[in-house]
């Protein structure tokens, strides 16, 4: 058996595709569009799995987009979507200087949490070792829920 991908059904594919390439910087790695059942699907992947991917051997985020509108709500016990970065302080920076809510800072040069247009939670994971304390993050506090 082999993990393919996470589904997340998304109200605004323009806003969501904004979000997780635009600024969390995953990478699209095709779509389709189904016209019986009114929705896309966009396939996605983190940066440098592209070659994995062709071949099954990287996880992918499943966009789902209904043409229709849908109420998303609730869903609390879908946690999160989780990536490692090189350098957490940087992935913040860059997401921060987007727009984005860094929900719970990397305090601990370790972990973050960020939240999609559509809520659903990202977790950021420091590679290896945390990284030493470093403002603005080490003083930084939580913002709302991760
Ligand atoms: C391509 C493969 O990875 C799929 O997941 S297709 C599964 C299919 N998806 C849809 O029909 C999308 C539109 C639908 N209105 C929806 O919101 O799911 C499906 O069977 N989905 C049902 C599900 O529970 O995932
Ligand atoms: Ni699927």
């Amino acid at each position: 058996m082999r993990y393919l991908h996470t589904m997340v059904r998304v109200t605004d594919l323009d806003e969501s595709l904004a979000f997780y390439v635009g600024k969390l910087g995953l990478k699209e790695l095709y779509r389709s569009e189904h016209e019986a059942g009114r929705f896309t699907l966009v396939f996605l992947c983190a940066p440098g799995d592209e070659a994995a991917a062709a071949e099954r051997k990287a996880p992918l985020v499943e966009l789902t987009y209904n043409w229709d509108p849908e109420n998303y709500e609730g869903g609390r016990n879908f946690g999160h979507l989780a990536y490692q970065v090189d350098d957490i302080y940087a992935a913040c920076q860059r997401l921060k200087d987007g727009g984005v809510v860094i929900n719970r800072p990397p305090r601990d040069g370790r972990m973050a949490f960020v939240r999609s247009p559509d809520n659903i939670s990202i977790e950021l994971l420091q590679k290896g070792d945390p990284l030493p304390p470093a403002e603005p993050w080490a003083s930084m506090p939580n913002v709302g829920t991760w």
